[in-house]
């Protein structure tokens, strides 16, 4: 049965479950919600869900730290598939409620910060609570326990409420970066539009770690996407960093920089290679792909046989 199951952060009507059901294997999956990021993750890792659908990253707030910290730490895991999703929040309230009855609003943390000029420019007075989740909210509005919550317009059916402003969101383009994440098992093949997430810890602080990391990326021509420090947990100033860059694993230059980062890190976690949603193609510098590391290759061996001006 966990083979057939997919668990999302729920309760149902969130985000999560609007782009895991964007998904077209989702038709034929048990779509289990559950309470937290780290409850949806830990299905996987016991082995009671095959996958689950987490977001990752938004364009307005940056990284969702829950599962950052989640895919760095615990066992392994691995993402399969990324999913994005245009975010625009509805103004959910119970039947009747007008704009001037709304005192008190909840939503997911994530979704403070793409609300709060609109918030500010029409209700500076109301009292925001965050909420499991924007699903959540709207639950507890039906609950009677906030006036209005900012969640997805197709949430207000599921509890009961009416969408009393729509289209409200941080930018022109908000969108949330989901993925499908399962434990570790054989990468798919590239598609020539991919990503390769990790997480990297460095040794001993010194001058330029950082920068010995980036190099390894730069070397080789390698474009990174996203890179976050996040705390290992270990004291103050211990960072580890949460890295997606653009490729495949099985790319030359991805394996290369991936093998450089090994050989003076204490520790890297490969956390998958997948297709980009988007399917945006890298653009490749001169001298970094695979033919070229492979021509590379082959030149060095012939110096070692005196024949290195061929
Ligand atoms: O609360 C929801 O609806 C979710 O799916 C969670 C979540 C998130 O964790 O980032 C998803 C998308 C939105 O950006 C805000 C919240």
């Amino acid at each position: 049965m966990s083979a057939t199951r997919y668990t999302y952060l729920g309760p149902e009507g969130t985000f999560t479950e609007a782009a895991l059901r964007s998904l077209p294997e989702a038709a034929t999956r048990e779509l289990v919600p559950m309470v937290s990021v780290p409850a949806v993750l830990d299905a996987v890792r016991r082995g009671e869900a095959a996958g689950a659908l987490v977001a990752i990253e938004n364009s307005v707030e940056g990284g969702v730290t829950a599962t950052l910290d989640e895919l760095a730490t615990g066992s392994p895991l691995m993402i399969y598939r990324e999913v994005l999703l245009p975010i625009a929040f509805a103004l959910l309230v119970r039947p009747g409620t007008q704009l001037a009855d709304v005192k008190t609003v909840t939503g997911h943390p994530v979704a403070q910060p793409q609300v709060r000029k609109w918030l500010e420019a029409h209700l500076p007075d109301a009292q925001w609570e965050s909420a499991a989740s924007n699903a959540d909210g709207a639950r507890q509005v039906q609950e009677g326990r906030f006036d209005g919550a900012f969640a997805g317009e197709f949430a207000a059916r599921l509890y009961g409420l009416e969408p009393l402003v729509t289209d409200i969101h941080g930018g022109r383009s908000a969108t949330t970066r989901f993925v499908l994440v399962g434990r570790p098992g054989r990468t798919s093949s590239p598609t020539g539009a991919d990503k390769t997430s990790a997480v990297v810890w460095l040794g001993d602080d010194h001058p330029g770690a950082l920068l010995e990391l980036l190099q390894e990326f730069a070397a080789r021509g390698v474009n990174l996407m996203r890179i976050e420090s996040r705390p290992t947990g270990q004291g103050l100033g211990n960072y580890c960093f949460s890295i997606d860059c653009e490729g495949h694993i099985a790319d030359r230059r991805v394996g290369e920089a991936l093998m450089g980062l090994k050989r003076f890190c204490p520790k890297v976690r490969f956390l998958g290679s997948y297709p980009r949603a988007d399917e945006v193609r890298p653009q490749l510098r001169p001298g970094t792909s695979d033919e070229d590391f492979t021509s590379a290759a082959d030149w060095l061996s012939r110096c070692m046989d005196g024949r290195g001006e061929l």
